[in-house]
């Protein structure tokens, strides 16, 4: 199996839920714990990146390591919570040493490590101009539960300085492979109080 390192993106704002989804409790377990626990039965290593690292410092997080999130130049101190995923992504890649990069939102309770893995061995067949290895569905990509390779770093910062904050926007740049995905249900993302009865 090749090396891989996973993002768990933590730096939400959670306004629609409410209260930290990130702790939110799953079967009993802290769904960021449930995430990296998930992401560290398909990695080396896990970067957990979020400003606010302290909310998270009591849970039990193997193989994983805070990267602390820092406002960019460009924005002012307080808009740090809000500069979206795609910020805290290129933070965590600047980090990463393997070829792959598995990227997860905090916000999945039904991720599948078996899928993840069948995913996972396909990906040294991907070919080389290939940035992404996503989902695909009528909205368009699926850009918090797939892999990116390292190399996507400078295209990704480039496009960040230019103001650019949309994951879709940036994919159309560049040729991604689809993943298949039998079951639509591992992608369920807790967003608001509603969603979390049928978990
Ligand atoms: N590190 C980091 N993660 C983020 C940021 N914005 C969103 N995320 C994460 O991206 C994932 C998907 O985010 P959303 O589902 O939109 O969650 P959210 O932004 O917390 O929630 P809303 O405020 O309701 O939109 C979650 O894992 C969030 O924690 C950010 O600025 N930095
Ligand atoms: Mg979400």
């Amino acid at each position: 199996m090749i090396p891989l390192t996973a993002i768990v993106l933590a730096g939400g704002k959670s306004s629609r839920m409410g209260r930290d989804k990130a702790l939110i409790l799953i079967e009993g377990l802290p769904l960021l714990q449930l995430v990296c626990r998930v992401a560290g039965s398909c990695a080396d290593t896990v970067y957990i990146v979020t400003p606010w690292q302290e909310r998270y410092e009591h849970l039990i997080l193997p193989k994983s390591q805070f990267i602390q999130e820092v406002a960019l130049s460009v924005e002012p101190e307080q808009k740090l919570s809000s500069h979206g995923p795609i910020v805290g992504f290129a933070q965590g890649l600047a980090h990463v040493q393997t070829e792959w990069v598995l990227l997860l939102a905090c916000d999945l309770p039904k991720l599948r490590v078996a899928v993840l893995q069948d995913w996972k061995a396909e990906l040294d067949t991907v070919e080389d101009d290939v940035i992404a290895a996503l989902v695909y569905h009528v909205k368009g990509w699926e850009p918090l539960c797939g892999f990116y390779r390292r190399r996507c770093l400078p295209t990704l910062l480039e496009y960040i300085n230019q103001g650019g904050r949309s994951f879709q926007e940036w994919l159309k740049q560049h040729p991604v492979k689809v993943l298949p995905l039998a079951d639509p249900e591992m992608l369920l993302n807790c967003n608001t109080p509603e969603d979390l009865p049928s978990l």
